[in-house]
Order: C-alpha cells, then structure tokens, then sequence
C-alpha cells in the first residue's frame, strides 16, 4: 500500500508580534498596511495576550487526523501548509514530493467554499503539484459532513446548556465577511452558511436562530452583512437576554473568535444588557478530528485511491 498524502491547508498566524507587519502585508497580497492599520492590528494581538495560538492548533489539529486515519488501517501522511505564513502550501506540496508521494488530498481547515477564500489556498496548492507531477485532489466544501454537524450541533448545545434560560436565547450562527460582490459571482458561501446552520437548527429543535457575519475587512468596498455587532441591538430591542454566538466558519481559537467575539461582540452585547455565550471552537476535538477524517476518507474513496 503507498502512502497517500493530506494537503492540509490553515491560514497561519504571525508567532510574535514583530511578524504581524509582514504577515499583513502578505494578507494585503503586498501592500502594507498603514501605520494606523498595523497598529490597530497589533493591538488585537496584544489584547488577546500578544499571539494567537492558532498555530500550535493547527498542529495539533493536523497530527491528531494523521492519528486517526492511520489508526482506521490507512497509510497517509498530513503535512502542513498555510496560505499567509511558513510553513507555505507550496512549501508542503515540495515535502510531499520529496518524500516520494505521488497522490494527496488537498483540503482547508474551513467548512465552507468560497472562490476567495477557499479557492484560494487550492489556488496556491494547484500549480506547485503540478510543477512536480503530484496529483491533487482537491475537497471544496465540507460543512455538511454528518459528523461534523453532529460536533457543531453538541457545542451550540453546551452553549445553550451555559445560558440561564436556554429556550429564550438567541442562537447567531456567523462566519468570516466576504466582499458583497461574492453575490454576484454566483458564490455558493453564503447558502453553504445558511445550510450548516439550518442542519444543526434542525437536529437542536431550535426556534431563535439567525444568520449573520463578523470580522469584516476594513477596506472601502461594501462586505456581507449585518454584521453581528450591528445585529445585538435589534436582538435586545426583540426582548432577548442572552444570545449563543456560533461561529460556525471558524474550526479554531484565533483573533476573529478570542478578540472579534469574545472581547469586541461581548461589549457591545454587555451594553446591550445582553449576555453572550460562545460556542466552543472545534480545535483538536475528537469528535472535529473524526469528522475531517471522515471528509479525507471520502475524498479517496471518490477518487478510487
Ligand atoms: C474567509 C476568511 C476566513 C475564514 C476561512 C479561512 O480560515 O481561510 C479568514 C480567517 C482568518 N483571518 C485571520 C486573520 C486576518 N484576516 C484579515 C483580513 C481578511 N480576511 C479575509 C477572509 C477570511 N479570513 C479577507 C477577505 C480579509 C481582507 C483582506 C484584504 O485586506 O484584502 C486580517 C487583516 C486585518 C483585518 O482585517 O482584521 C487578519 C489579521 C485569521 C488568523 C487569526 C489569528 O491570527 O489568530 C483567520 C483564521
Ligand atoms: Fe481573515
């Protein structure tokens, strides 16, 4: 049996703050930020102790699938490549070839395809394979897999489980803003995000639940909305108390949940005399790490490897 290889791809993390200039940079494709920009940003990471440890998650992440598939009697190796930081998607793709493997799976450690956010990383993953003679097969979209809504569904659970009155809370399923012109490209993100959230909806019996996005970027352009801190006003004008925010796009603990949820979203709900509970991110999980097992274990069946 030769050795399959797994393309997992994660966005990356600067691992200090004297990083945080070119890893925004590299964001920007190029341009850096201004001094404004920079500092804003810089004091994102500070307020959430100085990094994000989405890195060693990411890790951790990609080893414990490594485990798991191989403990199901499979022969692959994980290798690791991040769109914005080392060690690179192409980075990866080389290691791979070194190493004498001729076929991976290629997929991204977020649920839900967009042409510019997934797209992106495959984007990146594509010419480096084929460069080396490597054949990709690449996962767009994997957030209705069953054991991954199940994973979803039990942490918007335990999170309602957490509210005073959990059949009066506001369940807001969000993922990461896009630019608006995603609409018009014919982009599925958007109904991937209301499937996700209707499947857990469904399996929980919920009855308050809604849709919005968070983490913009702050460029001129018009973004998805509403935006959940736009959102948490009506939802206290509406008579909720509390309200579960589900972070669905997201599989780990970085900036956009520990910062843009847990610091930002929770003051403005405060103000609102609202109470915000977070669901608890998926990270390396048992039950996350079996379900993206799960999606890898497809991706081969499907292409008869
Ligand atoms: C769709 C999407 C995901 C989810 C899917 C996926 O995971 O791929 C995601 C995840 C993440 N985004 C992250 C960080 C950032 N994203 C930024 C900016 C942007 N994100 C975008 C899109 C996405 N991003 C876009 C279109 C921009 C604007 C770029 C521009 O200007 O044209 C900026 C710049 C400053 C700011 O705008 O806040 C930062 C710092 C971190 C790591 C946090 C950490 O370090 O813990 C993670 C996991
Ligand atoms: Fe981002």
């Amino acid at each position: 049996m030769t050795t399959l290889g797994v393309l997992m791809m994660a966005y990356g993390t600067p691992r200090n703050l004297d990083e945080v200039e070119a890893y925004y940079t590299d964001i920007r494709r190029g341009r850096r930020p201004t001094p404004e920009q920079l500092a804003d940003l810089v004091r994102r990471y500070q307020a959430i102790g100085g990094v994000s440890p989405l890195y060693e998650i990411t890790v951790r992440q990609a080893q414990a699938v490594e485990r798991v598939l191989n403990g199901q009697g499979g022969r692959f190796r994980v290798y690791l490549g991040m769109k914005h930081t080392a060690p690179r998607i192409a980075e990866a793709v080389a290691a791979m070839h070194r190493d004498g493997i001729d076929r991976a799976i290629a997929i991204v450690l977020a649920p839900h395809y967009s042409a510019l956010s997934v797209e992106t990383y495959h984007e990146q993953a594509r010419p480096a394979a084929e460069k080396l003679g490597l054949e990709l097969a690449c996962v767009n979209q994997w957030h209705l897999e069953p054991r991954f809504l199940d994973a979803l569904a039990a942490r918007v659970e335990e999170a309602l489980a957490r509210c005073e009155d959990p059949r009066r809370a506001m369940v807001i399923f969000t993922a990461h803003s896009l630019p608006a012109r995603i609409l018009e490209m014919g982009d599925p993100y958007v109904d991937q995000l209301h499937e996700s959230g209707e499947a857990v909806a469904k399996r929980l019996g919920l009855s308050h639940y809604t849709f919005g996005w968070q983490s913009a970027g702050r460029t001129a352009e018009p973004w998805l909305g509403p935006d959940l801190l736009e959102m948490l006003p009506t939802v206290a004008q509406d008579g909720y108390r509390e309200v579960v925010v589900c972070s669905q796009g997201f599989v780990a603990d970085h900036l956009e949940v520990l910062y843009d949820v847990d610091i930002e979203a929770k003051q403005h709900a405060e103000r609102l005399g609202l109470r915000l509970v977070r669901t608890r991110q998926m990270n390396d999980d048992p039950d996350f790490i079996q379900a993206v097992a799960d999606v890898i274990e497809r991706a081969r069946r499907e292409q008869g490897w």
